[in-house]
């Protein structure tokens, strides 16, 4: 028997958010949630894909997300728009925030969108990608859950803290990057446990702070930073820009506010865009054409670029569909009305 089940991606589509419906959340929030489980699961992006309908419809049993929360958008400040998410998740609140923030990006060069009060669980880079689109550099941050313990230490303070920046490219889809701040999110030690693999050394260590290769005992104790000292600081920039600087939690306090009920992440993001028109004025064909340079010197020796395989991956399931473990499928199932 095949261990796998493949779907067409309008099937993807359905499946999301049929599975949101029954969860009870409003059908502004379960087409917006669908766009972005949809997205991760076509690029081959499988921890925020499809598997993360399992946490959604978990977060809104346990009574903790607002599942018919509307977001008010407020203009704060001539670069400034706030959103409150009103503890619903995020995606409804960044498709209502974004058109104030291309629009005031637009008129003062840059600006910033605020979103508070949020539930995330999703993949960055459709937003950034959503705001190139517009022809303006995107770069988006947020906190987690106090997962991951800082370099030199061994238990758990910053969450697995994603940053995802994007520069629109004149020929083609963006130059994209979108990573965790920790050797890896979360998401991918779940799906090795689930799928009874052990983890690369480097990703987590156990309670006892010892290296693990079992990924259980890697999500009982704690996760590392990537690349040292230099993620272990790039994560504290995030949980400051994301959390007190727009008011809202940390990782640690989002843990705290969760009170173990193991619901998604509650905090804000933040959202910058940078509109090159404004920056640069008549001399922006010249500069984007340096970038392109720049990205020719780097595919040109035979290295990639960030978010390369993500598209041919995007290619491939418009054609193929998308495979996801026959036991995800099942739990799927098993949230739609008999
Ligand atoms: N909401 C939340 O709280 C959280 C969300 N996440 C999400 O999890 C996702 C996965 O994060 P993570 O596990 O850190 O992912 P990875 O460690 O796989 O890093 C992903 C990024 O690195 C790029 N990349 C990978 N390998 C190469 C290479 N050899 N050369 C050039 N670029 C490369 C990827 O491009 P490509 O895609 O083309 O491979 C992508 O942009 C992200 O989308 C993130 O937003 C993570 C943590 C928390
Ligand atoms: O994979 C991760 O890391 C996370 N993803 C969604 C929200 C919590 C952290």
């Amino acid at each position: 028997m095949s261990e796998e089940v493949t779907l067409p991606l309008d099937e993807v589509r359905r499946i999301s958010i049929d599975v949101l419906k029954a969860g009870g959340l409003s059908d502004d929030h379960a087409h917006a949630i669908a766009e972005v489980v949809y997205a991760g699961q076509r690029d081959e992006c499988h921890s925020h894909g499809l598997y993360r309908l399992l946490g959604c419809v978990r977060s809104v049993r346990e009574g903790k997300v607002n599942p018919n929360a509307v977001p008010d958008v407020v203009d704060h400040a001539p670069a400034v728009v706030r959103v409150d998410a009103h503890f619903g998740f995020s995606p409804l609140a960044f498709e209502r925030g974004k058109p104030m923030l291309v629009e005031k990006a637009r008129r003062m060069g840059l600006a910033a969108m605020a979103i508070n009060n949020c539930y995330h669980f999703s993949a960055l880079w459709p937003e950034v990608e959503a705001i190139s689109a517009e022809g303006l550099v995107a770069l988006a941050m947020t906190p987690s859950h106090s997962w991951v313990a800082p370099a030199g230490g061994n238990k758990p303070v910053f969450g697995t803290n994603p940053i995802a920046f994007a520069w629109p490219r004149p020929d083609g889809p963006p130059f994209v990057f979108d990573f965790a701040t920790s050797a890896i999110a979360r998401g991918e030690i779940e799906l090795h446990r689930r799928a009874g693999k052990p983890i690369p050394t480097g990703w987590a260590i156990d309670s006892e702070g010892n290296p693990t290769n079992d990924p259980t005992a890697a999500l009982a104790g704690a996760m590392l930073t990537f690349g040292g000292h230099k993620g272990s600081a790039l994560s504290a920039m995030i949980e400051l820009m994301a959390g007190p600087l727009i008011g809202d939690m940390t990782s640690a306090e989002s843990m705290a506010f969760d009170e173990e009920v193991g619901a998604a992440p509650c905090h804000g993001e933040l959202i910058l865009a940078f509109d090159p028109k404004v920056f640069l004025g008549a001399d922006a064909a010249q500069h984007v054409s340096r970038a392109e340079k720049m990205f020719e010197s780097i595919i040109g020796q035979g290295a990639r670029l960030p978010s390369q395989r993500r598209y041919e991956a995007r290619e491939r399931s418009k054609v193929n569909g998308v495979r996801i473990p026959n036991a995800l499928y099942d739990d799927l199932q098993a949230l739609l009305p008999r």
